[in-house]
Order: structure tokens, then sequence, then C-alpha cells
């Protein structure tokens, strides 16, 4: 609409006064104008403008008023569709395979690997405050632990496993999600089984993956996090989860979007994941595969996932309302990732903005976006900031 028929529409609506617009500005063409044409109906249309001001009231004027709806804090708050709430965070916590381990992981500002005997006395505090859940990464550091298969995912005696069974004994509100994956039990520290070009065996990093994720359900995990982006592991983890008859109690969520890229950096340092050799660029997502993503969303819903999973989350926006489009009857997770982390950190370290302001910011486009679960190394933080 051009701005004269717009103040034309607007003299109509306005006041009852069509008589008031200039029968030139009235009868323009806004479709054919030159240059002159168009700068002599912006002139007449502002002189016009001017006129209405005084003489039209500004009363009628009620569709340009917006700031009234918004200028208490609560009315700000309702203009969200979700609010941030505890219960929507997922905290993600790295367990050693020594117990006493308590070590800062330096790219992670304020995050810390724990061994089993850290790990209570931590979450004692958190839970207090309200955290409602946690996912838990591995991270064997006893040397001769990793083996090309990835032997020690599962084992029963390894950090997993036991923070799993302690968790669920000593915290019994607490969900416990498990991230299923091989990359950081794999001497090659690729995420699944390797033929010998070097590339993934999907059929047998599937059974083994699948495998793992039961080994975790059935030490009593609520949720398994499938990570290693193997093709048709949701279906093989239901599967074998109906097969144990524990299908009905685990919940299974897909990091269905999951891009490459560098901002696992950080996670990478802290688990100790980083693959030897090559990228992982075979089997995640190609950061532009807007398509991709939406293919393996479908597949995944299709294969059984109860929650699908977008990561990282600032970056890919536009793939959680895919997410949110496509799995319209499921909840949609966002994992804002150790990078993100770390970026915002950085950045408010450098003063180029205030940390739990920006914190809220990210977190509110990606419940904008659609998720309504949000896995975040800020959860303590948001614990506190939630409450005051
Ligand atoms: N497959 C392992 C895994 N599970 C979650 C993350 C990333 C989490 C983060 O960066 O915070 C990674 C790293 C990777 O794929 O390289
Ligand atoms: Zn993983
Ligand atoms: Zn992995």
């Amino acid at each position: 609409m051009s701005f004269s028929s717009l103040v034309q529409d607007l003299a109509i609506r306005d006041g009852n006064t069509p008589r008031r617009v200039p029968p030139r500005a009235a009868n323009a063409s806004p479709s054919v104008s030159t240059m002159d044409d168009r700068a002599s109906q912006i002139s007449r249309a502002m002189s016009y403008a001017s006129t209405a001001a005084t003489s039209v009231s500004i009363s009628g004027d009620i569709s340009s008023q917006l700031h009234g709806g918004y200028h208490h804090p609560l009315a700000r708050s309702w203009q969200a569709e979700r609010q941030l709430t505890k219960s929507m965070l997922i905290y993600p916590l790295f367990i050693s395979d020594i117990d006493d381990d308590e070590t800062l992981i330096p790219s992670l500002p304020g995050q810390y690997r724990r061994g089993l005997n850290k790990l209570i006395p931590f979450l004692e505090t958190l839970v207090r405050k309200g955290l409602r859940s946690v996912i838990l990464f591995g991270v064997p550091l006893q040397p001769g632990t990793k083996d090309a298969l990835g032997t020690a995912a599962d084992d029963p005696k390894g950090p997993v496993i036991q923070a799993i069974r302690l968790l669920r004994q000593r915290f019994p509100q607490l969900f416990i999600v498990v991230d299923v994956c091989l990359c950081e039990y794999t001497s090659h520290g690729h995420c699944g089984i390797l033929r010998d070009d070097a590339t993934l065996n999907n059929q047998l990093s599937v059974d083994r993956i699948s495998d793992v994720a039961v080994a975790y359900a059935q030490a009593g995990a609520h949720c398994v996090a499938p990570s290693d982006m193997n093709d048709g592991r949701i279906r093989a983890i239901k599967l074998k989860l109906i097969e144990e008859g524990i299908a009905h109690k685990t919940l299974l969520m897909s990091y269905a979007a999951k891009f490459s890229g560098c901002l696992y950096g950080p996670f990478r340092d802290a688990a100790g994941s980083a693959p030897s050799f090559g990228d992982r660029k075979c089997y995640q997502l190609p950061p532009g595969g807007r398509g991709l993503a939406r293919r393996a969303i479908v597949r995944d819903i299709g294969e059984g996932a109860d929650i699908i999973m977008v990561k990282p989350a600032s970056q890919y926006l536009d793939i959680i309302s895919d997410a949110k489009e496509l799995g319209k009857d499921m909840p949609i997770a966002a994992y804002h990732v150790s990078g993100e982390y770390a970026m915002v950190h950085a950045a408010a370290k450098a003063g180029v903005f205030d940390l739990r302001t920006m914190a809220f910011e990210v977190t509110e486009g990606i419940l904008r976006a659609g998720a309504t679960i949000i896995i975040s190394y800020f959860t303590p933080e948001f614990l506190d900031w939630l409450d005051n």
C-alpha cells in the first residue's frame, strides 16, 4: 500500500471524514508512479497528515498504538507464548571414572567433570533449588578403558551406570536422561564402530548403540538420548526396549537434527571425545541442510522417538520451528551446546553484554521458536535467576 492510499484508508476509517482526503491523492493510482509522481504524492500525503493531526481526532487511530500493551513488566511477560520454568531445564553432567575427581573444564566456564563421590553433594544443592532433570555423559579417564568397539560404554562398573543407580536412589524425583554414544569410549573417538575404510559401519554401530541404550534403561535411566546419528538407531532402540519389556517406562529422545560444526569443541574437551582423525561431517548434518534435517526429524518420529531434539540451538531456530511443525504432537527439545554457552560467557566477560540478560534472551528465542525443553549449561544459574 502506498503512503497516500494508506493515509486515505486511515482517513476513511478514522473519523468519517473521507472528504478531507485531497481529491488527487484519493485518485492517484499507487501502482503507476514515476519518481516525480511518487514524491508529490508523498508530500501531498504529508501535508494532509499534518492538517489531519489538528483536525481529526488522534484517538481514532487505534491500530498504531502498541506500547500500552507492554508497558508493565507483567504485561510484557504475557506477550510470550511460553515462559521459561524450572521444569523445562535439563542440566548436562560430565561423570568421570575417578570417584573423587572434581576438575574445572577450562573451555566451559563454571562447569566441572565430577566423580561419583562429588556428584551427590553438588546435586543436593541444585535439587533443593528446583532442579528436575539431568543428562549424563560418561568420561572414562582411566588408561586402557577405550577400544575400537567402545566396550566401556555399558560397563556395569562404569561411571554412567553407577551414576544412574546412585541418582535414582538418592534423588527419587530427579528425571535422568542419559546420552547414548560411543565417541567417549572408542579409541578413535568416532560415534560408532568403523569399517576398514574408516567410515561408520551402520549396522554394527546401531546394534551396539541399542545394546548400550537398553543397558542404561535397565539401570534405571528414565530417558535414553542417542546422539550418535547412525541411521535407523531410533527404531533399533525402540524395538530392543520393547523386547526387554521396558519400552513403557523409557522415554526415547532423538538427537534428530544434530548439526556438525565447531560448537561442540568445549564438550569434546570435557568428555575427551574428539575424533583422533577426520571429523563427523559424514554423520552429523551439514549446517545448511534444512531439508535434510526435516527428513531426519520425520524419519525419527516414524521410528518411534518420543521427543525430537535440535542441536545446536541459537543458530538453528528455523529447525526448531520446523521440528515443532513436523512433530506438532510431541515435545521438542533444544540443546544449547557447549560452544554456544562458552560464547555467551566470553562475550559477557569482554563487556559486550550482561550474562544473565543474554542467557534469558537466548532462551526466549529458543522457546519462541517452539522448543519446550532446553538442555543448558546455564541451568544452575537459571534456578537462581528464576527465583528473583
Ligand atoms: N556424540 C557425543 C555428543 N553428545 C553431545 C555432544 C555435544 C554437546 C555440547 O557441545 O554441549 C556431543 C559431541 C559431539 O557430537 O561431538
Ligand atoms: Zn553422545
Ligand atoms: Zn558421539
